[in-house]
């Protein structure tokens, strides 16, 4: 055989693997896909007419997947249960139930999640009567914001106004709190009959192992940012772009801190999960707890308990979709993870990243793979502002004002809106400037057909 051929042979075989790989993870991914169709379906089929229905609205998917745990406790105790989005909430289908559970997550400053948006506007403005309909509310929160759990307050209201009788008085869950979900998991067992269903466990962690720690941004004027990547050490489980994982803390004085909830940055095709994290600063000047230990005192090889959580309302358009990714800091990391999705397609409907950070010298995160991406066509369009590079303080919405039509093209011809990174520094002012560039009536149509979602915090 010839050096040439044999060159060649290696190399036709590569590119066989490399397709092969990829057709195996959209393989999967569509597997994983369709298996949670088939099971809301099954459920809903053995349901039956007397079904308790399940209404949840969640921002980062930790009340789906409550609501879904209620639906499997209902059905385990002999109670048909259909789980239910508000995104797909309507009058009729309140007036069709009797009983009614709702799980409502509070986002932003007192606001309710975006899947219900809609809702809030159409249903919940208007007068009706709902006094054939009882319910219980389990209210999703965190006490360290002002408007604790008041979206969830909001619904139970309305609810009360409209004439729905309470099954039993309104749960609130601080921050995950285990003790008000066991509550919530008894007050399931008295719609039952079941007095023997164990409690829910909380959610297993896995076993990862931390292999890599790489500063991003030295020299930055702003707090350091690391790229992080854990290997799983027991199995690897399957997630989509746009996921989150919740890392489990050490006990710290003799407590358990609540655990911490960050952006996968990266694919199971990888082989690890990525962060990209801010070493944050508390008012005495020390470490944060979380960031404190994940950048500076856990060492490579140390193990971390982890799991990856489902974050349904951040996971990919199609990709024959276009997308317009914004986002800044470490918000970059769920942007990373749509762009590694993409760069698994042959064709897309292209991708524009608009993104923000301080300067161009020291905080221009993971220039290397978005030169890449853009060079293979993955990205059609790369837009960055840097605050801190003299001149006039560009952020990332003022790229949105500037960028205003052919922003407004990209979603004519049918862009999804993908925003991730910081509430107060940025979510606020892109919204705003969505808002001036597409219009208020615009955006909330892409808000309620769902090509407007926001992972932020
Ligand atoms: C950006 C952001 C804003 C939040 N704002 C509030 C708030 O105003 N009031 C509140 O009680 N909880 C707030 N929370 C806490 C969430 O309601 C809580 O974490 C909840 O468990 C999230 O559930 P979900 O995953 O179903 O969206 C906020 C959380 C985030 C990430």
């Amino acid at each position: 055989m010839t050096a040439d051929l044999s060159r060649w042979l290696w190399t036709a075989f590569a590119v066989a693997l490399w397709l092969a790989l990829i057709g195996l993870t959209v393989w999967r991914v569509r597997a994983a896909a369709q298996k949670a169709v088939e099971q809301a379906r099954t459920l809903a089929e053995a349901a039956g007419d007397d079904a308790v229905l399940i209404a949840f609205a969640s921002q980062t998917g930790f009340g789906e997947e409550l609501a879904w745990m209620t639906a499997r406790a209902l059905g385990d105790g002999g109670v048909g249960a259909r789980p239910l989005s508000f995104a797909d909430l309507d009058l009729e289908t309140l007036k069709g139930a009797r009983r009614l559970l709702v799980i409502a997550s509070t986002t932003g400053e007192g606001d309710a999640p975006d899947s219900a948006a809609r809702f809030v506007r159409q249903v919940m403005a208007a007068d009706v009567d709902l006094s054939h309909l009882s319910y219980g509310l389990l209210a999703l929160g965190d006490r360290s914001y002002d408007a604790y759990c008041s979206f969830g307050h909001a619904v139970g209201d309305w609810l009360e106004r409209s004439g729905a009788q309470t099954l039993f008085d309104r749960v609130e869950v601080d921050n995950g709190d285990a003790g008000a979900i066991r509550h919530w998991q008894h007050q399931l067992n008295q719609l039952t009959g079941a007095t023997s269903a164990p409690d829910w466990t909380p959610p297993a962690y896995d076993r990862w192992r931390l292999v890599e720690r790489t500063l991003l941004n030295a020299g930055s004027p702003g707090g350091e940012a690391y790229h992080l990547a854990f290997e799983p050490i027991d199995h690897a489980p399957e997630w989509a772009a746009g996921d989150i994982a919740e890392v489990g803390l050490p006990v710290r004085d003799g407590e358990q801190p609540a655990s911490r909830e960050y952006s996968v940055a990266s694919l199971p095709s990888d082989g690890r999960v990525e962060f990209c994290i801010r070493l944050m600063t508390q008012p005495n000047g020390t470490p944060g707890l979380a960031s404190g230990w994940l950048t500076q005192d856990a060492q490579i090889g140390d193990e971390v308990a982890m799991r990856v959580r489902a974050n349904r309302s951040f996971h990919a358009p199609p990709a024959e979709a276009p997308i317009i990714l914004i986002g800044n800091g470490t918000g970059i990391a769920g942007l990373r993870g749509h762009l590694k999705a993409r760069a698994q397609f042959a064709k897309t409907g292209g991708a524009w990243l608009l993104f923000g950070e301080r300067t161009r010298a020291h905080d221009a995160l993971y220039d290397a793979d978005l030169q890449a991406w853009l060079a293979s066509g993955v990205l059609t369009r790369l837009d960055r502002a840097f605050s801190r590079d003299g001149g006039e303080h560009r952020y990332v919405q003022s790229l949105v004002a500037e960028h205003a039509r052919p922003m407004a093209d990209w979603v004519d011809r049918g862009a999804y809106v993908y925003v991730c990174g910081s509430l107060e520094g940025m979510s606020k002012g892109v919204h705003a400037a969505l808002e001036a560039a597409l219009g208020e009536e615009r955006l909330m149509r892409l808000t309620d057909s769902g090509r407007y979602r926001r992972d932020v915090y």
